[in-house]
């Protein structure tokens, strides 16, 4: 009987008891689950380890072992632990984190493993410094400039008594690793190290690894190499689908490069998107691997639609216009309902980069004056930036408390980052009415910047508090702000704060984000939220929601590693792409086609397609050429 004969919801059921048969202690086999999107691989990672809980956990508490579990983001991590409930058997991480974890106490390790590979970095630049025909030019200075960076950090290694990593930050310390360096000296030390083999298996005999197809190719590799040194002793599984990789580091062609004694289990339903959306994702799969799904018995419906825009419409019109045609064409409300409320909306609308959301949420310009400065990029999209905090943690909290009235919460935030209402201040005051008094007047005189609906700039906000003194200000704000004569109270003590300014252009870029209002942060720390009715494509991987509306334009992406034109047809390929396609190599379009697959299987009911283009009858026509859609499910705007 084929499959599609045989198709019921509990088609898969028995991949979990497989899982489960592969991990029990003793009788160790490594595996690779490889099931395309909304399969429920995430589901059966959470089922098996909750049914090792049940049978296993006692023994290996005893012995004390965990098991490791990584996944990509940290989203992933704390949905994982939740739905866990935090129990200490299992050790949740991100493959940063986990490196980290392993390498950190081998300081001289890691000391020897820097010297050599900054020797080498050093060597190769100065061999292609030697051909440079202009020292001059930008390209030569730029080298040079990185030999003497090199240089220097090799003599100042020798003093470092303690390496330090951040995996969630910029690490621009001088005793800090970089993120590159962390995970390859960890592929490094697992591959030649015996003793570090020895130790990830009596510490986690099971590491199980989510989203396997973008983790970085080397550790995998090295990960294979230590199971099949010690195939008893640890057991290996990856969870993974090849066509939602991604980010450049994960292995291509990963399911070909699984060891033959590993169990490779496949799942065929999926259990997230209606039968419209999985015959789309199904074909959008077809020039790839041809690997296709089922949909539930009870998904028979589903609704998808491509709306093709002109590139220079005004597209956030548009775009209102064309959810009320969802809304229209779904008889589903829920459409419509997209208030421009951030987390508060039904749609989810991915964009390729987040200044695609910036533009369409309104802060544009604060983003974008501090993205200028590629070391703020982590930070400033996991709202980490050291400077940016005062405004998201403490005033916006305060603003929100004075909005809702709420004088409970209010007190609860002045109180803790007030240093006027500071504790020791308060005790050895002879008057602390008239303490209370001053920070009173202070909050009042900075709310009233807000008062007859004014939206005062960012500058106007840490002006007043540097006058009042009713919060501390970071240090490095101050060449931008005034400084105040003889007053340093404000300076503030935290030394990555301290430090978040260093350069001319970093000032710069400073002042150009605090000249603008400060509802621009109000809806930057909206975006941060988790309910921000925005997600880029790359960043919902493994999510789900009801109603998805996939932005493409390339040219407001500014991006190169995605070209939805090419995908789409209406831009030929480059010589370059031709050239890689012939050699069998992952070409962009290969990039586009994948990430196109992982936004659009986020939906379950409903997806709406908006591709800005310069030539609509193009893309029609590959549409229908490629059997995504049909002619009635696609709209010229
Ligand atoms: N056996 C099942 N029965 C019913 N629902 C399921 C089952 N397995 C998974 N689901 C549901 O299907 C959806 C997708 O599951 P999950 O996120 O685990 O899939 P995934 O394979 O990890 O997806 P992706 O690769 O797209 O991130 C979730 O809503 C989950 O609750």
């Amino acid at each position: 009987m084929s499959i599609m004969e045989n198709k019921s919801n509990e088609m898969d059921a028995w991949v979990d008891n497989a899982i489960s048969d592969y991990i029990t202690p003793g009788q160790y086999k490594s595996f690779f689950l490889f099931a395309g999107a909304g399969s429920g691989k995430t589901t059966t990672l959470i089922n098996v380890l909750e049914y090792f809980k049940i049978t296993h956990k006692d023994k290996f508490l005893l012995r004390r072992k965990k098991i490791a579990v990584i996944t990509y983001t940290n989203a992933a991590v704390d949905e994982i632990t939740r739905r866990l409930k935090f129990d200490s058997i299992f050790q949740i991480s991100t493959i940063h984190s986990f490196s980290w974890d392993l390498i950190k106490p081998f300081t001289e390790d890691i000391r020897k493993w820097v010297r050599e590979n900054l020797n080498e970095e050093i060597a190769d630049l100065e061999q292609e410094q030697s051909k440079s025909k202009n020292p001059q030019n930008k390209t030569s200075i730029d080298r040079a400039r990185r030999i003497e960076a090199k240089t220097k950090r090799l003599v100042e290694l020798n003093d470092i008594v303690k390496f330090t990593y951040n995996p969630n930050g910029d690490n621009v310390h001088k005793d800090s690793l970089d993120h590159t360096e962390v995970l390859a000296m960890t592929a490094y030390f697992i591959s030649n190290k015996i003793l570090m083999r020895q130790l990830v298996a009596t510490k986690y005999p099971i590491l199980l690894i989510d989203e396997s197809q973008d983790t970085k190719k080397e550790l995998i590799d090295a990960i294979f190499e230590m199971q099949q040194a010690m195939p008893e002793h640890i057991c290996v599984g990856l969870f993974g689908d090849t066509m939602q990789r991604i980010y450049l580091d994960g292995k291509e062609n990963l399911q070909n490069a699984i060891p033959m004694n590993w169990q490779t289990p496949h799942k065929t339903l999926n259990h997230r998107s209606h039968k419209r959306i999985v015959d789309l994702i199904n074909n959008i799969r077809k020039n790839v691997d041809n690997k296709s799904q089922l949909s539930r018995e009870e998904k028979d419906g589903g609704t998808v639609r491509l709306f093709i825009c002109n590139r220079n419409s005004e597209k956030f019109e548009l775009e209102k216009i064309i959810v009320g045609r969802m809304a229209e064409i779904t008889k589903d409300q829920l459409w419509n309902d997209d208030k421009d409320v951030p987390g508060n909306s039904n749609v989810k609308t991915l964009i390729l980069e987040h200044h695609m959301a910036a533009r369409r949420m309104g802060f544009f310009d604060f983003f974008e004056a501090l993205h200028e400065i590629p070391r703020y990029h982590t930070g400033l999209l996991n709202g980490s930036l050291p400077g940016v905090s005062i405004f998201t943690k403490v005033i916006l909290p305060l603003l929100h408390a004075y909005r809702c009235n709420d004088k409970y919460e209010l007190t609860k935030i002045l109180k803790k980052n007030s240093p006027l209402l500071d504790s020791k201040l308060l005790k050895q005051s002879e008057d602390q009415i008239k303490n209370l008094k001053i920070c009173k007047e202070a909050v009042d005189a900075l709310l009233q910047l807000w008062s007859e609906r004014r939206d005062p700039t960012i500058l106007d906000v840490l002006e007043n508090i540097l006058g009042s003194g009713l919060f501390i200000i970071p240090e490095s704000y101050y060449p931008i702000i005034a400084r105040p004569k003889n007053d340093d109270k404000n300076i503030e003590k935290n030394e990555s704060d301290k430090e978040f300014v260093s350069s001319n252009e970093e000032l710069l870029a400073w002042e150009n984000a605090l000249s603008q209002p400060f509802s621009q942060i109000e809806r930057y720390n909206d975006y941060l939220s988790e309910n921000s009715k925005f997600g880029t494509h790359q960043g919902v991987k493994g999510l789900e929601f009801p109603r998805v509306m996939v932005i493409i334009d390339d040219e407001e992406a500014r991006g190169f590693l995605f070209s939805y034109d090419k995908l789409f047809g209406a831009k030929e390929m480059s010589a370059t792409d031709l050239k890689n396609k012939e050699a069998g190599k992952d070409t962009g379009i290969d990039r586009t086609n994948r990430l196109f697959y992982v936004a659009c299987s986020r939906a379950c009911d409903g997806l709406a397609i908006v591709c800005y283009t310069d030539n609509p009858g193009a893309v029609k026509k590959s549409a229908l050429t490629y059997n995504w859609f049909l002619e009635s499910e696609i709209e010229i705007m």
